[in-house]
């Protein structure tokens, strides 16, 4: 596959990606920086020359390019963690720079690496602790806490009071937006907030984001090293160059479809098919129905409708509809009713995640499928390895018929290539779904 062989698909997802933003939540501020200049003392050359840039409000701008090219350095100067040299921030409308710096921080939510917690604090303090400073009382900073536990993704009653050294990297991730959220602020900076979890956290994580997004409508600014991260959240991705110069700031199909500059086609360069990936997500891709079931439901009648409906497994399903676990009908046939187990390496993807996750989630667990939920966790289908396939297949057929993709005829009378099998001797031949 080159890099243009998946380029038509960008125009499906730019019409997609405006008909949903059309109905879309915005409760975020826009952001404008207006000539803005830092240079660090001792520095011959400034951090960054000149930048001006809009934001609207309810995006998510993604900052990316090559390491020092001022991409933290611009961050910081939105909440002024970072004081500009030279010109003004505007975030709706005010002229932030004018602004107390303290009150400012308060009202902008900041997210770094690792979840940045207090590590002697429980998980109820460490979020409240922005509503504390702003002395909201004590019975509005528990329901905030209890309200943004549950919008990450974390049960309150078994989280609220943990520290943050009993919790996985990606649940104190997680902590660390539910923090930056409790004072309920228009605009969200984020400093390589996944930079730290394995590939699959982090794709949960971004999930999670995109689907809190979806429901609050911040603004937020994310600074990542990973392009394919800036494309799967960016509704634009800002590239910028050493110096704080903006190569390209657009939506992530047009900078893939049309890279402004030898600099960006070179960024982009490898990653592009990748990206191509990452801009389909599961929602495009046609989702398999599947038979769910309670835990203690009897399984007699649980088989007979899964049966019923020509499958041989099934989802057993928490009482929100969260899965737990996928098990055949002759395992739920061993016990009278169906029993709860969650199952930790169940291959789960959201919606909005890219096929690139799916694809991700597959080979790590060695499924041929996995489970597609809601923004609520709730299972709403699956999506199997054949169905990715034939959206990639239809893709490509998009590319041979636009001609963008040179192929390499071969010449009749030399001798062709071997194609490599790759497989393992004993790998049976037929493409199996998931169980
Ligand atoms: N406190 C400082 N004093 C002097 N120079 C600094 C300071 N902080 C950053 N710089 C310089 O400013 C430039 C931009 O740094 P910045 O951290 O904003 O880049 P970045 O794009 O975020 O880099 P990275 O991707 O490596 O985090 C770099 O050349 C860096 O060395």
């Amino acid at each position: 596959m080159t890099d243009s062989t998946t380029a038509p698909t960008s125009k499906t997802t730019t019409a997609q990606a405006s008909s949903q933003r059309s109905d879309r939540v915005v409760t975020g501020e826009s952001i404008r920086l207006d000539g803005v200049v830092k240079r660090y003392r001792g520095q011959p050359k400034p951090a960054v020359a000149k930048l001006d840039l809009e934001i609207e409000a309810g995006d998510i701008v993604a900052f990316v390019g090559p390491s020092g090219c001022g991409k933290t350095t611009t961050l910081k100067m939105i909440n002024r963690l970072i004081e500009p040299t030279e010109g003004r921030i505007y975030i709706g409308g005010r002229d932030v720079t004018e602004e107390n710096p303290d009150r400012l921080r308060q009202s902008i939510g900041y997210v770094i690496q690792s979840g940045g917690l207090f590590p002697h604090w429980s998980v109820r303090k460490n979020i409240g602790a922005v509503p504390r400073m702003l002395k909201w009382d004590k019975k509005r900073i528990d329901q905030r806490t209890e309200y943004l536990l549950d919008l990450v993704g974390l049960d309150p009653a078994v989280f609220a009071d943990r520290l943050p050294k009993d919790m996985s990297g990606g649940q104190q991730q997680r902590v660390g937006v539910a923090r930056a959220l409790a004072a309920d602020p228009p605009v969200l900076l984020m400093d390589e907030p996944f930079g730290a979890v394995d590939p699959i956290t982090r794709a949960r994580l971004q999930d999670k984001l995109i689907a809190i997004q979806q429901e609050l409508g911040k603004t937020i600014v994310i600074v990542t090293h990973d392009f394919e991260e800036a494309t799967k959240l960016g509704d634009k991705v800002l590239i910028l160059s050493a110096g704080g110069h903006v190569e390209q700031y657009a939506p992530p199909e047009e900078i893939l479809a049309n890279p402004a500059t030898p600099f960006v086609e070179e960024f982009v360069g490898s990653g592009a098919t990748l990206a191509h990936l990452t801009l389909t997500r599961v929602r495009d891709v046609e989702i398999k129905p599947v038979v769910t079931a309670r835990v203690g439901e009897a399984s007699g009648s649980v088989i007979a409708r899964t049966k019923a409906a020509g499958e041989d497994w099934l989802v057993v399903v928490d009482a929100h509809g969260r899965p737990r676990s996928w098990p055949t009908i002759d395992e739920v046939s061993t016990k009278p009713e169906v029993s709860d187990y969650l199952d930790p390496r169940l291959p789960v993807v959201a919606q909005s995640s890219t096929l690139n996750d799916a694809l991700d989630s597959m080979l790590a667990t060695s499924q041929g499928g996995v489970l597609v939920t809601d923004g609520h966790g709730a299972v709403v289908g699956a999506l199997t390895i054949a169905s990715v396939m034939e959206k990639i297949r239809g893709q490509l057929a998009d590319v041979r018929d636009d001609d963008t993709v040179g192929y390499v005829e071969h010449t009749e009378g030399t001798a062709p290539v071997e194609t490599p099998v790759v497989a393992a001797d004993d790998e049976p031949a037929d493409e199996t779904g998931p169980r």
